[in-house]
């Protein structure tokens, strides 16, 4: 028979944590089976079992073989409601946080801002998907004092969906931009997806905070009635002294914050998270403590230091907006020698040579001393450029780096993550 989700939920409270992998089983965890493109995960249930799960829930009866195995309708409706059923047990702040950039950025400095004040909570990594979302719920115990979820999407209805699930009580939108355009058809179709939260909020009385200086971002806020809007980067609130190599700001109070972050855009999301933590009362010194103390890692804006060489490793994800936030930074950086390793931006459909084609002319406005650009789409920004080296794949890309040392060079790299192209660091 299947089981009810207040009954899950009982036997979700005797276990120590939820897994939805085998690999990574913990003692005395709920197994909670999935199917995806590769693997049935009912058919690893006895296998979670054995490795230490307490529970396994499933949703195929031939597998529920004892009173070990919980028997739903579906592992991922089940999940996503076993979270649901949590969140609502839960009285404390919940930030929804999503945009078409510097989601995890933001979050992590939201993260270490709180963490100043509060036992805070926020997404792992990047488990922002109607995976992930419920998983970082289904993590909070009774412990945290706040929490912060990082909603992703690349489709309508998504961030819908992962809002009922984590019922923000806070929320905030990083930007609208060009990424994953396929999905969201069209840059309207991306702000009305990630318009999604702000609707949320303003259907349950929540608060939102909103980036003064973008506006697209201020008239989404207009176009809803939210219990509070708080801004964020209004006019004189700070000044930036430096963006590159790395952010230099003075608060509000004229303290002078250096921070490891590259980038103007980079600003953004600090003044987000210190927005944030003002709200919540962190003490502004504390809070600017935090975000001096935030290095990224797993190449979003990675400064790294490489024999005579500065990389600007941005390979972790690409599209139109990120590319050209990124190129821009580059482009006012100060430096003997620059080249710039591009690659392919993906999940952009019909409008993936255009927008290759658009950044080619970005490209060359840089007036870079060597251009490097590696897959398939890049070919479109090749008009612009006579003069760039052409890598349709990584292998042919990574001898001719190989063939040609770089020295005493600035060298920004950033393409999607399908593109893997942190490889070429190993070759510099
Ligand atoms: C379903 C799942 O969780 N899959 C993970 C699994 O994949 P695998 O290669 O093993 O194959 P299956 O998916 O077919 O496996 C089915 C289940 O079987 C389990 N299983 C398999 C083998 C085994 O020996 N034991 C098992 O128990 C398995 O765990 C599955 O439950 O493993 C991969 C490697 O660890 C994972 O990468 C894979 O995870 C998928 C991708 C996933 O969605 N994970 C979420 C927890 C998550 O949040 N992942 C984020 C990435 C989120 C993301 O891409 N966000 C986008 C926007 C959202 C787009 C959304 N529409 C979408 O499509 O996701 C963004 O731009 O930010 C992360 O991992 O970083
Ligand atoms: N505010 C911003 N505006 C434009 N681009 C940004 C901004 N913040 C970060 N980026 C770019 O996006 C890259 C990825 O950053 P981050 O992981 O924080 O974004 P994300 O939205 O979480 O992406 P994903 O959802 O794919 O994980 C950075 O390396 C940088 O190139
Ligand atoms: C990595 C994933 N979250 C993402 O950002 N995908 C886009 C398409 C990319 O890799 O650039």
């Amino acid at each position: 028979m299947v089981i009810s989700i207040p009954d899950l939920y009982d036997r979700y409270r005797e276990c120590a944590g939820v897994s939805t992998d085998t690999r990574k089983i913990t003692e005395g965890c709920l197994y909670v089976a999935l199917k995806g493109d590769k693997f049935d995960g009912n058919l690893f249930a006895n296998d979670a079992l054995e490795k230490g799960a307490r529970y396994a829930v499933v949703d195929n009866p031939d597998v529920a073989t004892d009173s070990r195995y919980l028997l739903v309708d579906d592992g991922l409706t089940a999940l996503q409601e076993l979270a649901r059923h949590h969140r609502n047990t839960l009285t404390i702040p919940v930030i929804g946080l999503t945009g078409s950039n510097g989601k995890t950025t933001t979050k992590e400095l939201i993260l270490n801002v709180l963490s100043r004040k509060y036992v805070t909570y926020a997404t792992q990594g990047n488990l922002n998907n109607h995976i992930g979302v419920p998983l970082t719920l289904l993590a909070l115990d009774d412990h945290y004092e706040m929490a912060v979820v990082e909603m992703g999407a690349n489709h309508q209805g998504e961030i819908r969906l992962l809002s009922s699930i984590a019922q923000p009580t806070h929320g905030l939108i990083t930007n609208v931009g060009k990424a994953h355009l396929e999905g969201f058809g069209g840059i309207e179709g991306v702000r009305k997806g990630k318009g999604e939260l702000f609707d949320f909020l303003a259907e349950t009385g929540g608060t939102v905070f909103v980036n003064a200086q973008s506006e697209v971002l201020v008239a989404m806020q207009k176009e809803r009635l939210f219990r509070e809007a708080i801004f964020y980067q209004l006019r004189d609130q700070y000044e930036i002294l430096a963006d590159n190599p790395v952010v230099v700001f003075k608060d509000e109070a004229g303290r002078v914050v250096t921070t490891h972050l590259t980038g103007r855009y980079n600003f953004d999301n600090i003044a987000a998270a210190l927005s944030i933590g003002k709200f919540f009362g962190v003490p502004a010194e504390d809070a600017n403590d935090a975000v001096a103390a935030y290095n990224p890692t797993n190449n979003r804006s990675q400064v790294i230091r490489k024999g005579s060489n500065t990389l600007l490793m941005d390979a972790y994800n690409a599209n139109p907006s990120s590319m050209a936030a990124a190129l821009q930074n580059f482009i006012k950086l100060d430096a003997p020698k620059k080249v710039v390793i591009l690659g392919d931006m993906y999940e952009l459909g019909e409008e993936s040579p255009a927008e290759h084609a658009a950044l080619g002319e970005l490209i060359a406005q840089g007036q870079f001393d060597t251009v490097i650009l590696a897959g398939q789409d890049m070919r479109y920004a090749l008009a612009s450029l006579p003069k760039a080296y052409y890598f349709p794949d990584k292998f042919s890309l990574h001898n001719w780096i190989m063939d040609n040392p770089f020295e005493n060079t600035a060298i920004l790299i950033k393409g999607s993550r399908g593109m893997g192209l942190e490889s070429v660091v190993q070759f510099l």
